[in-house]
């Protein structure tokens, strides 16, 4: 067989390599020319697979190892019998560690907890539904719109609602231009326009769910409006101007954890497994490395004692802090006459980010444990408690 893979596809060999030859290929120079001999197709978010890449060639499967498939042809491949997977959830905890350290971050700025803020959530699938559990369990109110649920378990309201009534506005939908409720410019001139006094609204979505030149005209008559862009409408080309503008800025990469990006291998394997018949003889268990930071004995003998809301945001740093991320990006890019390929190297180049479960936590208490456990660490209760 041969395997075209995008070369950013991290344990790519070590799970394919025992069905053929993978030949390694940046993403954005994938050609119709390299795949037209491939069996096996294996990208990331950055390769639009159609009829113009695939028209001609043999591959008879497309593994995208990531959540998003708004560059991929769905309907076309389905046509053509060729068989698709994406990677649904597979780095769904690392959005939500990425926005909950902007979170905490605007705590800081505003010197508030984290309980004190009201969120709203556009889009509770695999990413939001679960930044809503994780929030609702730290006491934070959340709003939720998303057309296609019916939960009455749920806080579901209107668009409207959420902009004018929460503290902050995190998007989580996918990219769409079609269907019933598309959500392409979504977020124009007159949503922004709903949002409170001081809030501020996180894409960690698509970039270009957020009407750009909207957002850019709508700061310039708002300067209480604060942003954190992950996702950029013109990305790899950032905006400079935006770039200056948004109060956080991160180059595509909520979704980078470690675990994150070797689940989404490890998914597409998977699905190219029961696509080919194949036994699966790897698993992600076997070749997952050990995180540095492994466990922590917390002793909470503070005076004052600090609060979980307090613990929870330090403890969350540990592993990750948007703000060094966006420190690099505006270094890198400000330094750089080629701000597309600056962009894809930040990406590239991403430093090791383990999630939250990947730290054991032991002496946290019970009362500490719970707001710990919804930040996603692992509790080791069999401890003795150092209180
Ligand atoms: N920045 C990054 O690194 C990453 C970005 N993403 C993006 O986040 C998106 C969401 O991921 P998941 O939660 O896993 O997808 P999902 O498919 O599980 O959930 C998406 C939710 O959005 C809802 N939705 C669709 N149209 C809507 C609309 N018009 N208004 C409100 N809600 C709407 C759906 O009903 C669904 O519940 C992905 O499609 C991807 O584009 C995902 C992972 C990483
Ligand atoms: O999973 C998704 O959807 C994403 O947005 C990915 O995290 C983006 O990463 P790349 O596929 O562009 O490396």
């Amino acid at each position: 067989m041969k395997i075209v893979a995008d070369e950013n596809m991290p344990l790519v060999r070590e799970f394919f390599s025992a069905w053929g030859e993978v030949v390694p290929v940046a993403g954005r120079e994938i050609t119709a020319d390299q795949v037209a001999d491939a069996d096996l197709l294996l990208v990331r978010s950055i390769t639009r697979v159609d009829k113009a890449l695939l028209g001609q060639s043999a591959v008879r499967f497309v593994g995208s190892a990531t959540i998003g498939t708004d560059h991929v042809d769905r309907q076309w491949l389905q046509q053509q019998g060729i068989g698709f997977s994406a990677a649904p959830g597979c780095n769904a905890a690392a959005v939500v560690q990425y926005v909950l350290s902007v979170l905490a971050t605007l705590c800081d700025w505003r010197q508030c907890t984290l309980a004190s803020l009201s969120v709203g959530i556009v889009g509770a699938g695999n990413v939001g539904g679960r930044l809503y559990r994780q929030l609702s369990a730290l006491g934070v109110e959340c709003r939720i719109n998303d057309p296609f649920l019916e939960d009455p378990n749920l806080p579901l309201c209107s668009l409207d609602e959420v902009l004018e009534r929460s503290d902050v506005v995190s998007l989580h939908t996918p990219l769409t231009r079609s269907g019933p409720f598309p959500t392409w410019h979504l977020i124009g001139e007159s949503q922004l326009e709903r949002l409170s006094t001081g809030a501020l609204l996180i894409n960690s979505g698509r970039g270009a769910v957020v009407e750009q030149a909207a957002l850019l005209k709508v700061l310039n008559r708002r300067p209480d409006l604060r942003v954190a862009l992950d996702v950029w409408e013109t990305e790899p080309d950032v905006d400079l101007t935006l770039l200056e503008r948004v109060d956080l800025a991160t180059p595509h990469i909520a979704g980078y954890s470690l675990e994150g990006r070797l689940r989404g291998t490890e998914m597409v394997y998977q699905a190219a497994c029961a696509f080919f018949d194949r036994p699966q003889s790897c698993t992600l268990q076997q070749l997952m490395p050990r995180p540095l930071l492994q466990a922590l004995q917390l002793s909470c003998d503070t005076s004052p004692p600090e609060s979980d809301d307090a613990l929870g945001r330090r403890l969350g740093r540990l592993l990750y802090d948007v703000r060094e991320d966006d420190l690099r990006m505006r270094q890198q890019l400000g330094a750089s006459d080629q701000v597309a390929l600056t962009f894809d190297r930040l990406r590239k180049n991403y430093p090791m980010r383990r999630e939250n479960s990947s730290l054991s936590l032991s002496g946290a208490g019970s009362a500490l444990s719970a707001g710990l456990q919804a930040l996603g660490f692992t509790i080791n209760p069999d401890k003795e408690e150092s209180l």
